[in-house]
């Protein structure tokens, strides 16, 4: 998959079916327009082209909605894009600017002039330019003039799926990791580097990686422990972990550790990818380390049965 950033390196390419949208998460109904856009594309021997807008227009038009997160970092959606099979992947720097661009421009300017575009797939309730007004129906009314293949992934389709992003973000600030895992067809996941905390957790018999998640943006699933697998340096570990402010010991701020089974040796300044397969139980404050460690024990036995 190539990336471009902006459409200013991008030179067009032969019979390209193309997509637009943010596909945060890559959910399992973004993958049924990846799915279509790559057998389009085989079909007429083309290449598939996804248009997608970062910073995400929502925190764009709406700076000062502080608590939208997202499903994917950038890292994530373009890995993922990459393994459903995108050839070409433009991102489009989404600023104000941008969002002023009619529908119309938005057509002629990108999918037509810079694109090329043989074939556009879009869901049926896909908007796009300023205030959203580019409806399929615009597009259909046009297509003929634009000289493009419009094809429409209908609401019977997109709602047998009931999928979006929002019912998943709902669901991971509720714990409830199981609906976003058949959401996304995939387990939920945080990536992040391991980093020093207290050392409290060795002197209990139970060394929790604190994970450092650097993008703010990205969606921290409900406060509570979880069974999870981690994958350290390729390879995957059954593990336990906590996001809380681990009130047991005094903690202020929110923490995201995980306990690996079977793994002894270092981890800090490693890259470490956690898989939520369930929630276990919330955060809790004990009278005691040894009452936490007692607990830690229980959660290690669930969580191994579970997984
Ligand atoms: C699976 C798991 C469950 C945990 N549950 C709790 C909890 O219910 N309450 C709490 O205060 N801390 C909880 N913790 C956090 C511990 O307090 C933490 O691991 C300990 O403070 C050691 O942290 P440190 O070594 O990073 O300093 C949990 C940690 C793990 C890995
Ligand atoms: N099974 C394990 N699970 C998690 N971390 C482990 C494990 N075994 C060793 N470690 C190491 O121990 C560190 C955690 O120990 P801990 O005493 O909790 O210190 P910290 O407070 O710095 O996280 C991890 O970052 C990792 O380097």
């Amino acid at each position: 998959m190539k990336i471009y950033e902006g459409l200013e390196g991008f030179t067009p390419v032969k019979n390209a079916v193309v997509t637009s949208g943010t596909f945060d998460g890559v959910h399992f109904g973004h993958q049924k327009i990846l799915q279509r856009i790559r057998e389009i594309a085989r079909a007429c021997d083309g290449e598939t082209v996804l248009i997608t807008f970062w910073p995400h227009p929502r925190l764009v038009l709406y700076p000062n909605e502080h608590n939208l997160r997202l499903l994917s970092t950038f890292e994530e959606k373009t890995k993922l894009l990459r393994q459903f099979g995108i050839d070409h992947l433009i991102t489009i720097p989404f600023t104000q600017e941008f969002s002023q661009m009619s529908s119309e421009q938005f057509i002629k300017k990108v999918l037509i002039d810079s694109i090329k575009t043989r074939t556009l797939v879009i869901g049926y309730d896909h908007r796009f330019g300023k205030n959203r007004e580019g409806s399929f129906d615009y597009l259909k009314a046009n297509s003929a003039l634009f000289g493009l293949d419009l094809e429409e992934i209908s609401r019977q389709d997109v709602e047998e799926i009931a999928v979006s992003s929002t019912k998943i973000r709902k669901a991971l600030e509720s714990g409830d990791v199981k609906t976003a895992e058949s959401c996304l067809g995939r387990p939920y996941e945080l990536n992040g580097l391991v980093i020093k905390g207290q050392q409290i957790g060795r002197s209990i018999g139970f060394p929790t990686a604190n994970i450092h998640i650097p993008n703010d943006y990205k969606l921290i699933p409900k406060d509570g422990v979880y069974a999870v697998e981690a994958s350290v340096d390729g390879t995957l570990y059954k593990a336990m972990l906590n996001i809380g402010n681990r009130p047991t010991v005094d903690g202020t701020k929110k923490t995201v550790e995980a306990n690996l089974f079977d793994f002894q040796g270092d981890l800090y300044d490693k890259q470490i990818t956690v898989y939520f397969h369930e929630f276990l139980r919330e955060e809790r404050k004990f009278d005691s380390l040894e009452a936490l460690k007692e607990q830690l024990v229980q959660d290690q036995r669930s969580a191994r049965s579970l997984l």
